[in-house]
């Protein structure tokens, strides 16, 4: 029997809906803008598209948007006083600083000089803490919405076996804390684990976060699992340039019930919550109820 398809380009829509009715209901009532800024260091073009899609999508729900492109070889503390004055800046909400960063800079002093409360990435170490202990926290967009989308699939995840393949701070290790939240029973895999195809076997739930295009043939995935696609490869395949995803889409279709495609999965989902996430601290900082259902 063929996988249902996951729709993460329709269910991403319904997300920015969501929002968007949010934030026109701030503005209304409050005179409250919620306001995102990225800041892009260097142009790497795969950035380009990603940071000129969050722009265009940042405005159409009504929210401020604003970039910081700096050249590839801007120095640290040139990058950490636009970061300061995005921190002091009250119409800026969340501050997203586009990864992976040119080599000559520290990531994590970067990541852990933005205010916790302006972090939409949910990369800051406090959010990460938080997170990790089940407190309200700042929770990273691409795991976000992979939860978001399983929670809408399965109704509760509670008691599933659930593998996640990668244990990036970015995805995999958010994305294993927030099934352990659902209370899955979760098993991280990664380059070393001995045995993959036996680990994802066992899986009810399959979240591939590797970065190697189509590398969980079909015949892993248990009759019927669930199958969530991070990965984002370019690729090119008889002359011609492709994205694919970290499974291999049509093998893992005919044994899985349901599946994500890429495009048009997780990808839309990341940017929907990264502007769940910006109205939600905006609701904080101003001490606002908090819109339900867009946050974990
Ligand atoms: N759709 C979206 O919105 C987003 C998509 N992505 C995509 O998701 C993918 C993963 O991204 P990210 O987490 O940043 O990647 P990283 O490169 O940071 O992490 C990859 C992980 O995969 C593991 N891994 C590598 N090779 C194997 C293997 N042969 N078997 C098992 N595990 C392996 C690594 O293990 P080890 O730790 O041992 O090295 C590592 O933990 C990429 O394709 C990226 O483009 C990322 C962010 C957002
Ligand atoms: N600080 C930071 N936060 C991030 O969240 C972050 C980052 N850095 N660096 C890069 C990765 C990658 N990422 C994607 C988001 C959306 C799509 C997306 O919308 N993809 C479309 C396709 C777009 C296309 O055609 O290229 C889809 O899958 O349908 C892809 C990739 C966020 N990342």
């Amino acid at each position: 029997m063929a996988a249902d398809v996951i729709d993460g380009k329709a269910f991403a829509a319904k997300v920015r809906g969501q929002v968007a009715e949010h934030v026109a209901a701030l503005k209304e009532a409050h005179d409250l803008q919620p306001g995102l800024a990225v800041v892009l260091v260097g142009s790497d073009p795969a950035s380009e598209v990603y940071v000129r899609s969050k722009g265009k999508m940042t405005v159409e729900v009504g929210m401020k948007s604003v970039e910081h492109r700096l050249e590839a070889d801007t120095s640290e503390a040139d990058l950490l006083a636009v970061i300061d004055q995005l921190n002091n800046d009250p119409t800026i909400h969340g501050i997203l600083c586009q990864l992976p960063l040119p080599g000559h800079l520290d990531e994590d002093l970067v990541i852990n000089s933005i205010d916790p409360a302006k972090d939409v990435d949910g990369f800051h170490i406090s959010n990460v803490g938080l997170l990790g202990t089940g407190q309200k926290a700042m929770v990273p967009c691409t795991p976000l919405g992979c939860l978001m989308m399983l929670r809408d699939y399965h109704g509760s995840l509670s008691g599933m076996d659930a593998v996640v393949i990668g244990r990036s701070n970015i995805v995999g290790k958010p994305m294993a804390n927030l099934l352990l939240g659902d209370s899955c029973t979760v098993t991280i895999a990664h380059s070393r684990t001995k045995d993959l195809a036996e680990v994802v076997g066992r899986a009810d739930i399959v979240v591939a976060a590797v970065g190697r295009p189509e590398m969980v043939p079909g015949d892993w995935i248990k009759e019927g699992a669930t199958v969530i696609d991070v990965g984002i490869n370019r690729i090119e395949r008889d002359g011609k340039k492709k994205l694919v995803g970290d499974v291999d889409y049509d093998s893992c279709a005919a044994r899985a019930g349901a599946i994500t495609p890429v495009p048009g999965g997780v990808g839309p989902m990341t940017i929907a919550c990264l502007l769940a996430n910006t109205l939600t601290a905006a609701c904080r900082a101003n001490n606002l109820p908090e819109p339900k259902g867009l946050t974990a």
